[in-house]
């Protein structure tokens, strides 16, 4: 497999992780197809996609994993692969959770994973390995076994490892995925707690409302493809950009339906018992009172404001599952 890949210019902003034009190719498939991530100091960045639209892939190249077919990379302002053992002792990752023992405690299991580190200095491991619990809050439960976990604190415990040492940016691909609701919760509480304490987060997830929840910025992939990246404020105004749609409720839908027209609404929908239609420039305001003169009567009326959901539908062309 040939790499490609220099490290990119440097940009005005400070960034965590930046890619140009980041590809990877699997024999005859793309998929990473030419990504300009923008990552920046301090964020929680919610790499959203539905599952196999590349985010693990991409990860997996942020931290030298697989290499890349084509692109530039920079992590925490080196470029990749060049800087990268020095970089990478920065950024903590959570990509495949790392095998824990089900009879050790938990503090034993990071003893274990932390003695395996050629790197990490066996004269602070205490303090550090009951740091990292305590950073994740398991410091009470640090000679329990690893079987007595539940799903949360085992996840916590994966995201402890990643803590071992100092770090500035911490990766974590789908943190949440095959938790129970408990564990969700804390998990998306500790990330909130870790960008509090001023690391940059990327986190990957396929659940929108988590992302939405707990990240401070939004890349989304489809396909291979980054369709939009920026905050999550930005999305959301994207959001209130949207067509607004309305929804009649009434027993004469086709007299609605030539009213709704006739005012100007687009993409009139009559079916049994409701007319839907687009808003586009016309006034709220008119629409009850012109169905009133048209001798429709108005059993319901709804504005339908667009979610992000509808954004990332209108950029995909299609809904994906991101809503749990
Ligand atoms: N080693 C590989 N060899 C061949 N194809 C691969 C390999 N790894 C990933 N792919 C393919 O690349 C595409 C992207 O997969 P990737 O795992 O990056 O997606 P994802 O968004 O992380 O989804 P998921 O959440 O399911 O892991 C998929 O179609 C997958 O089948």
């Amino acid at each position: 497999m040939s790499a490609d890949v220099t490290g990119p210019a440097r940009g005005s902003s400070p960034a965590s992780v930046r890619t140009r034009a980041l590809t990877k190719r699997f024999r005859h498939q793309t998929a990473v197809d030419a990504i300009d991530l923008e990552v920046p100091a301090g964020a929680v960045y919610g790499f959203l996609g539905p599952n196999g639209s590349g985010k693990t892939t991409t990860i997996r190249m942020l931290l030298g994993l697989i290499g890349a077919t084509s692109g530039e990379i920079e992590v925490l302002g080196e470029p990749m692969p060049g800087g990268a053992s020095r970089t990478l002792r920065r950024v903590g990752a959570l990509v495949e959770g790392p095998a824990f023992h089900p009879y050790l405690s938990g503090r034993a299991n990071l003893a274990r994973l932390d003695a395996a580190d050629p790197h990490s200095d066996a004269r602070t491991a205490p303090a550090r390995i009951d740091a990292a619990l305590d950073r994740v809050g398991l410091l009470p439960a640090a000679t329990k076994r690893f079987r007595a976990y539940s799903l949360g604190m085992r996840q916590r415990l994966a995201i402890a490892n990643a803590l071992l040492v100092p770090r500035d940016l911490l990766v974590l691909d789908e943190p949440t995925n095959g938790l129970d609701p408990q564990g969700t919760r804390e998990v998306r509480h500790l990330v909130e707690e870790l960008a509090a304490d001023g690391t940059t987060v990327l986190v990957s997830s396929h659940l929108l409302s988590e992302v939405d929840q707990m990240c401070t910025h939004i890349g989304v992939m489809f396909e291979g493809r980054l369709v939009t990246q920026g905050t999550i404020e930005a999305m959301h105004d994207q959001a209130r950009s949207v067509d607004q749609a309305v929804r009649v409720e009434t027993d004469r839908v086709d007299d609605a339906a030539t009213a709704l027209r006739g005012l100007g609404l687009t993409d009139v929908r009559p079916s049994g018992g409701h007319v839907s239609a687009r808003l586009g420039e016309v006034e709220v305001a008119k629409i009850v009172p012109a169905l009133v003169d048209a001798y429709v009567p108005v059993l319901g009326f709804t504005v339908v404001r667009p979610s992000l959901e509808d954004v990332f539908v209108s950029l995909t062309g299609e809904g994906f599952d991101v809503s749990g």
